[in-house]
């Protein structure tokens, strides 16, 4: 059923998907619209088109400084809003409280890395939200009219400040060691923290007024505590330290961030277009529309995605399949934007506008990624929520308690409890997880593994069975005809003639479908030249899971499988015995038949890909079970599935049948389907993770598939198996980190050995060292 019931798949899949990412997007009837006009080339996408509901911004304004507007949705509006201000958890934090008592306001998602907040909200009610950002100090950007953001401009932050506030706050330093007077130390500290802190005093000053201990909050009141106490160099110091360690830290996610929208900067800005006049042209790749024509020198990276119209080459598609070895393109080949042209010059037909390339649909998915967030990213911001008060509810007892009811010494004791509030801040914790996931998700798209969520990056290391498509996921998916017999008896007279009838019946079936056992028929007559007159079929059917049929000069013919024949009640011993025979040599047998008797047979042969053994080599290496489910026979499953060393191999499959066994599978563990994608859709809705594979030119899959793997090398299964487990290390390394160092912080405070600006150092080197950790994952 793989092109002829398409569409069909399509529906069933938009409803099957019930553990699709975070908000569904109401434009998901619109987008699998898109997907099906272009999957079926050009059938009549306009219809298609003006049937859909409501236009996605999102699909045509694909750019990383594109956010697309306002869309409509169930409930209202979605406005995606960027605000530069927001990459900490604590702003989250403080947005969510406001906005979240807004009456106007339905639903919230937060993607910090990309700085973005999306609110579904009432349809009028887009300022007074606009209005309450603004009202905690943030300013908002919404998109303009083509659904465009002003491109980032960080401002450069004059650094001076900070260096005389460094120098101010070492000389207060050296001033009270020295025991010189103390009104010295106090001004030279109180210029080091005019110089650093203003920043933090005010926006903490906002937080405290919206009654939120967020960072800046509880640093403003430990600064100004340590003031109080007299402690000046201290107070310094730690406003010093608390900014540079910010600066650091800001760099460093920028870092991760940018390891996503670097991946566009992989396009080239400008392509050569043939212009009306027969010139070429060098003009800005936006601008180019589909339907020009390219030209591309040798060397060159390629603008847009195309169809090779003239000359051939080699090109290298790492950029986006991660496979080094080049590929040989000649006419009529896709050539994808971002992938260079190693060998000579061509020429190719734009197929998608800049915004609308593969490349910018995987970069668009691994962005959507982001914003959804993985378990223990959600489990961690529970956690900080909590953490925060409940150090703060300490650090007040910390303070009055002991000197009240065991008359200790004030001082001391109100000390300590500045101490706890620096090292109350969660920054570490909470920013471990985004980090971790987002490097994850960069460096696997590097390798062209398009993970749709940080859930499915963060669960794969749990993968226990796996379950396997065979036609195109183990094998090339291009069988070749190798045998074919008339089987009617008792015509001996005209047995060429009877011979040549018989082919030209099942290639105009054949014709007609795109299942990769009727291209090869199609494809070996045209080898023979037996294509020029097709007959008319009419009542033209695809069967799924058998084959299919159509009438022929008002009569019925059928070709199909095995399963078809017995169906129809034409089977016979003889050929049965011939069938076997075939089969158990790997070759799937399918056959013209009417509605009366079996008239000819045609066997065709896979060959399996010398990288699927290897990948399921790999695959046993880290204990995942393989499983192959296939709608072609038990015989030639077996077959297919020993060449390759799967552990299990199972034939004759229905798409139902795929469905119940991966539910099956599902009660003893986590369950991975690998398919194409287009037949298999139920079963890879199903699967826990589904992986499309060979994704690369159909966006369906990119689309709908939790792991699109773009190309056709099994072995990224393991590839992001494995990258599952490193990813799950690190983010268990890095939640033990953040929470350890503050235990032991603690733990020393509270014995009184613990020093404030120590506080701050701890602090945010569990910053800096997390973060740090979880970029590891890019070099991986
Ligand atoms: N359109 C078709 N033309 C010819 N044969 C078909 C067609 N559709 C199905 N068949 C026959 O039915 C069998 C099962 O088809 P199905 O599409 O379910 O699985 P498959 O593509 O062979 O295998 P897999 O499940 O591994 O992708 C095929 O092997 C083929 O013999
Ligand atoms: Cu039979």
């Amino acid at each position: 059923m793989k092109g002829d019931a398409m569409s069909d798949s399509i529906d069933s899949r938009v409803s099957d998907r019930t553990k699709s990412n975070a908000v569904e997007r109401v434009g998901a009837c619109c987008s699998s619209a898109h997907e099906s006009s272009s999957a079926l080339e050009n059938k009549e996408p306009d219809t298609q088109g003006a049937s859909c509901c409501i236009p996605e911004p999102l699909l045509e304004s694909l750019n990383t400084s594109s956010l697309g507007q306002s869309q409509v949705v169930a409930e209202g509006l979605r406005t995606p809003i960027r605000i530069m201000q927001m990459d900490c958890p604590t702003e989250e934090a403080m947005i969510r409280k406001k906005l979240g008592g807004m009456p106007s306001v339905i639903s919230m998602e937060f993607n910090l890395m990309q700085r973005i907040l999306t609110v579904v909200h009432t349809t009028d009610s887009l300022k007074s939200v606009l209005d309450a950002v603004r009202s905690l100090g943030f300013e908002p950007e919404v998109p303009d009219a083509q659904g465009q953001l002003a491109d980032v401009s960080e401002q450069k932050k004059t650094w001076w400040p900070l260096v005389v506030a460094g120098v101010a706050a070492i000389a207060a330093e050296a001033v009270s060691w020295m025991a010189a007077p103390s009104w010295l130390a106090a001004v030279l500290a109180l210029v080091a923290v005019g110089c650093s802190g203003l920043t933090t005093y005010k926006k903490g000053w906002v937080a405290i007024r919206h009654a939120d201990l967020n960072m800046n909050a509880l640093m403003s009141i430990a600064v100004t505590g340590a003031f109080i106490l007299g402690q000046w160099p201290e107070a310094a110091m730690v406003m010093v330290l608390f900014t540079v360690a910010e600066l650091i830290e800001v760099k460093s996610l920028d870092r991760a961030r940018n390891a996503i929208s670097g991946l566009m900067q992989l396009t080239p800005d400008n392509a050569t277009v043939l212009q009306e006049d027969g010139s070429w042209q060098l003009v800005d790749a936006k601008s180019v529309v589909v339907g020009s024509i390219v030209r591309i020198k040798p060397g060159e990276r390629i603008g847009l995605d195309g169809l090779i119209v003239y000359g051939r080459s080699t090109i290298n598609q790492a950029p986006i399949t991660g496979e080094s070895l080049p590929v040989d393109k000649a006419e009529g080949d896709k050539v994808f934007a971002g992938t260079i042209n190693e060998a000579s010059a061509f020429e190719y037909r734009v197929t998608a506008a800049a915004n609308n390339t593969t490349l910018a649909r995987i970069i668009h998915a691994v962005e959507e990624a982001q914003g959804t967030k993985a378990p223990t990213q959600r489990f961690v911001d529970q956690f900080a929520r909590l953490y925060t008060p409940i150090v703060f509810v300490i650090s007040l007892g910390v303070a009055v308690l002991p000197p009240l009811l065991m008359g200790a010494s004030w001082f001391d004791w109100v000390y300590k409890a500045l101490v706890l509030l620096v090292i109350a801040c969660p920054c570490a914790l909470v920013i471990s997880t985004p980090v971790t996931i987002v490097s994850g998700l960069a460096a696997a798209a590097r390798r062209g593994i398009l993970i749709k969520g940080g859930v499915y990056l963060e669960s794969g290391h749990q993968l226990k069975y796996l379950a396997l498509d065979k036609t195109g996921t183990i094998t090339h998916g291009k069988p070749v005809q190798t045998e074919f017999e008339v089987l009617l008896t008792g015509r001996d007279d005209a047995s060429t003639d009877v011979a040549k009838e018989c082919r030209r019946l099942a290639v105009s079936l054949a014709v007609r479908s795109d299942h990769p056992v009727s291209l090869a028929i199609a494809k070996a007559a045209e080898g023979e030249g037996i294509n020029v007159d097709h007959a008319r079929v009419d009542k033209f059917e695809a069967l799924a899971g058998r084959g299919v049929k159509g009438e022929i000069d008002d009569k019925v013919y059928f070709l199909g499988n095995h399963r078809l024949i017995e169906e129809l009640g034409v089977c016979t011993p003889e050929l049965e015995m011939r069938l076997d025979r075939l089969e158990q040599q790997g070759k799937s047998v399918v056959m013209l038949a009417g509605r009366q008797q079996v008239l000819a047979l045609f066997a065709v042969a896979d060959t399996v890909k010398e990288s699927s053994r290897k990948a399921i080599v790999e695959l046993q290496k880290l204990g995942i079970k393989t499983v192959m489910l296939t709608g072609d026979n038990q015989h030639t499953a077996t077959a297919i599935a020993g060449q390759v060393g799967i552990d299990e191999a199972r034939g004759n499959q229905l798409p139902e049948d795929k469905l119940s066994a991966i539910q099956a599978m599902e009660a003893e563990g986590l369950v991975g389907m690998v398919g194409d994608g287009i037949n298999d859709t139920p079963a890879l809705a199903r699967a826990h993770i589904g992986f499309a594979m060979g994704a690369m030119g159909t966006d369906t899959a990119i689309e709908t598939a939790d792991v699109a793997l773009m190309g056709d090398d099994l072995r990224k299964v393991p590839s992001f198996i494995r990258l599952s487990r490193d990813t799950r290390t690190i983010l268990i390394q890095n939640i033990s980190l953040a929470l350890g160092i503050k235990a032991v912080f603690m733990v020393l405070t509270l014995m009184g050995m613990g020093t404030m600006w120590m506080a701050v150092f701890a602090d945010m080197g569990a910053s800096l060292l997390v973060v740090g950790n979880g970029l590891r994952l890019l070099r991986k």
